[in-house]
């Protein structure tokens, strides 16, 4: 007859929770030990020549200054950006307790060190890793996808596995941080590791990009007239949104870009406008969390015509000299439309 020998059901118990434990602490051991080597890793660009994008993640503020963990950040991208020209994605949106968005903040602070605000994108919507790294890509078109990631050391490998879940060709330089504070991140890391590594990365249809951005495209013009020899440009006040800015909509049907940027003026201001060739600047941005879009920008002037505003749509409108232009319109992007624009009236204009 077979004997059986009798394990009391504790003792399994006991067994498997104490295996269980120790799987938790070697997988937390290791990948403890991924992070830590990210600073090395990471030290600096492994090839320059194939960066098409920076992208500095944001990292917290306090009130509307940047806090010590992203100041790190910040000077390493100062560092290592100052002497080229690559475009630079600052990415972070707005907290509850913030005045203002990361990335509004992050763009003071490199404009500071002396990076021009040119070369600067505002990302200020984001709300996560994932976010940051996804509505930046948003920003860049699709072709070119060789990116900079600038971030912690410890957050460096999250931010490089999603850059490349988003198929971006991914370098990294690594924000250094003190011993003590890296430890203490580090921890918190780990949990973010295993959310987004084994669960988001697997089970998210957000990671298999089934959550595709929507595309809207307007047009618009920068309008401007001559007084006295001196030029002053055309700003609208929006219903929808309050904001100050240059007249433009959506392109309908198979319109072309001068035909929609035409009736838009038209439409909006009451005017006719000749487009000037040889200027086209577009900008983008994020309108709420998923919508990408495109604004292209003529020149335009204004001759012997009045203002008749629509009242549907706009409820104010200004004529404003360059500085004060400046000062009035709502958006950055819009403002170094304006500076492109008048510089080009300055070489163009007989
Ligand atoms: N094809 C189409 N698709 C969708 N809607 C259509 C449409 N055709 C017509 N419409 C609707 O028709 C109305 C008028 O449209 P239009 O007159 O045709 O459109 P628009 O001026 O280009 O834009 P809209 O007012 O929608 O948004 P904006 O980008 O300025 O502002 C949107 C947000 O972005 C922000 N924003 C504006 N300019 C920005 C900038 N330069 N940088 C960053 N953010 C900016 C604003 O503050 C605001 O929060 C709108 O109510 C729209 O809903």
């Amino acid at each position: 007859m077979k004997k059986y020998t009798f394990v009391p059901n504790k003792y399994i118990k006991y067994f498997t929770i104490t295996t269980v434990v120790l799987v938790i602490l070697l997988l937390i051991c290791i990948m403890g030990s991924v992070l830590m080597i990210q600073t090395e890793l990471n030290a600096q660009i492994e090839n320059s020549d194939q960066i098409d994008y920076a992208v500095v993640l944001g990292a917290g503020l306090i009130g509307d200054q940047v806090s010590e963990r992203l100041k790190i950040r910040l000077d390493t991208a100062y560092h290592t950006l100052k002497d080229n020209e690559v475009p630079i994605v600052v990415s972070g949106g707005k907290g509850d307790d913030e005045l203002i968005s990361e990335a509004e903040a992050m763009k003071r602070y490199l404009v500071e060190q002396g990076i021009s605000a040119s070369r600067i994108i505002l990302e200020d919507q984001s709300t996560s890793t994932y976010e940051n790294l996804k509505f930046s890509k948003a920003l860049m078109p699709e072709e070119r996808n060789a990116v900079l990631i600038i971030t912690s050391d410890f957050h460096m490998y999250r931010a490089k596995m999603i850059g490349r879940r988003l198929g971006w060709q991914v370098q990294g330089v690594s924000a250094v941080h003190p011993k003590g504070e890296r430890l203490k991140l580090m921890r918190r890391e780990v949990f973010a590791l295993i959310k987004d590594g084994l669960i988001t990365n697997v089970l998210s249809s957000s990671y298999l990009g089934r959550d595709k951005m929507k595309t809207e495209k307007s047009c618009g013009i920068v309008v401007f007239r001559e007084v006295d020899h001196k030029i002053e440009y055309l700003l609208l006040k929006s219903k929808k949104n309050g904001d100050w800015g240059f007249p433009k909509g959506h392109v309908e049907g198979d319109e072309t870009e001068y035909e929609t940027a035409k009736r838009e003026v038209l439409e909006e201001a009451g005017i006719d406008i000749q487009i000037m060739e040889g200027f086209r600047v577009p900008i983008e941005y994020l309108v709420k969390k998923n919508v990408h879009k495109t604004v292209i920008y003529f020149v335009g002037a204004l001759e012997n015509q009045e203002i008749h505003i629509q009242d549907s749509e706009i409820t104010d409108f200004v004529w404003l000299d360059l500085d004060q232009a400046l000062e009035n319109l709502t958006h950055d992007n819009a403002k170094d439309v304006l500076l492109k624009a008048n510089q080009f009236l300055l070489e163009n204009r007989t």
